[in-house]
């Protein structure tokens, strides 16, 4: 059990500051509506309805992607789940943003512009240095309360997460309080049978990351998206490769090979890699290679193919519980959504303990027809998710934890 304190503990008409977590898929340059807006609206309309004038953070993509944009789009779709107008201010913490705070009264929402935009966010640093940026020392006066209900950002020792709770009172939002309920029971329940980890997504980096540790947890892992393109690229296959103009595979070849290759050496029977792999045709279909069939690096793969689909399945039927990390294709794009869906659809026909977890990947529920009511929690955490998994604490977390004590 959590020991925070929680919107139930802030004082009256205050002037908060709440850190959302609203890192969402951009197509187009727009985002996309997901979970996350769902969740957080709850906890500002809680604020915004109890009177409080409520100032909110968040963070979109990293310096360099593609998916570091504004949070212009974000809140609009923040609105709509609100019920209420949110103001956006395009300004972190310089005169732009200090007036909109300033400006706003009881009762309404503002959002300012994506905190990765500020120089002092990023890198990650000791909460104490992080307490003493600029950022977190223009802001703190201007509020009574600082509230965090980025659980999915915790494991980022950011200002806006980690700065804030040691100069202001700090309180766990709605979404950090239940997911944080959720995730750490993961960590402390036994399971009789089989546990299964699928294992997929781009931030390969992230889950190689952890796989090492769930050693005592998880009794399988099954690969697909940009780690199991890695996995196999050790094996020998010659897939898991930037072709021209991508940046997904090499850079995260290069940090985790030596990663991937104990795991494989190590842990090898545990390790289960697709055995056929899906790209897109000279017709714009999908078509599909074995991988005996593979053997020069012109494709790119965009899904497990459906053989691997038929190898899983039995797998996460016999399983006594199940955690997906990340997707197994490109499902947004419904060719590639035959790996996704197909383990997602397997978990769902079972009654095993499962956890869907990942921003991005949580989408292809709601996108594909399944129902939630299938899965036994349905995540909106990605990192900070397969760290509880772990039992590794959240630095965001523990700042909390000592504020309420
Ligand atoms: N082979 C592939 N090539 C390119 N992209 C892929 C591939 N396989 C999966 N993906 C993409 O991975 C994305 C999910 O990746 P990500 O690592 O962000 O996972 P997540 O756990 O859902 O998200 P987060 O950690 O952000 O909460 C999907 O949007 C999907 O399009
Ligand atoms: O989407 C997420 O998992 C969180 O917002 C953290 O994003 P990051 O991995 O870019 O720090």
């Amino acid at each position: 059990m959590s020991t925070f304190n929680t919107l139930d503990d802030l004082p009256t008409d205050a002037r908060v500051l709440v850190r959302l977590d609203l890192n969402s898929p951009i197509e187009d340059g727009e985002p996309q509506d997901n979970r996350r807006f769902e969740r957080h609206a709850r906890t500002v309309r809680e604020l915004a309805e109890a009177g409080h004038r409520v100032v909110c953070m968040a963070h979109q993509g990293r310096p360099g992607r593609d998916d570091f944009t504004s949070l212009a789009g974000h809140a609009s779709i923040l609105a709509e789940h609100v019920g209420r107008d949110v103001a956006f201010v395009a300004d972190t913490y310089g005169d732009e943003a200090v007036a909109a705070i300033e400006g706003l009264d009881a009762g309404e929402v503002l959002l300012l512009e994506n905190t990765r935009m500020c120089d002092d966010e990023l890198p990650e640093a000791a909460p104490e240095e992080k307490a003493e940026t600029a950022f977190v020392r223009t802001l703190a006066p201007l509020f009574d309360a600082y509230v965090n209900d980025a659980y999915s950002a915790a494991h980022r020792n950011h200002a806006s997460l980690v700065g804030f709770p040691l100069v202001l009172p700090a309180y766990a939002g709605r979404v950090m309080e239940s997911e944080y309920e959720a995730n750490t029971a993961i960590a402390r329940r036994e399971f009789d049978g089989p546990v299964t980890m699928v294992v997929g997504g781009t931030k390969a980096t992230d889950v190689i990351g952890v796989m090492d540790a769930l050693e005592g947890t998880v009794d399988r892992f099954l690969l697909g998206g940009v780690a199991g393109e890695l996995f196999l690229r050790a094996a020998g296959y010659p897939v898991g490769h930037d072709l021209e103009g991508m940046d997904l595979f090499d850079e995260q070849w290069a940090a985790n090979r030596e990663a991937v290759a104990s795991i494989l050496d190590e842990r090898g029977d545990a390790i289960h890699l697709a055995s056929d792999l899906a790209y897109e045709d000279s017709e714009g279909e999908r078509a599909e290679h074995t991988l005996a069939e593979i053997d020069e690096k012109t494709d790119a793969y965009l899904d497990v193919g459906s053989g691997t689909v038929e190898e899983y399945e039995p797998l996460i039927h016999e399983s006594d519980a199940v955690f997906v990390k990340g997707a197994l294709g490109v499902f947004e794009d419904e060719r590639f959504s035959v790996g996704t869906v197909g383990v997602l659809e397997a978990i769902a026909e079972t009654d095993c303990f499962s956890v869907v977890g990942g921003g991005d990947t949580s989408r292809a529920i709601g996108m594909y027809g399944l129902d939630e009511a299938d899965f036994s929690h349905v995540s909106i955490a990605g990192g900070a998710y397969i760290r509880a998994l772990t039992g590794e604490s959240l630095p965001a977390i523990e700042l909390l934890e000592a504020a309420a004590t």
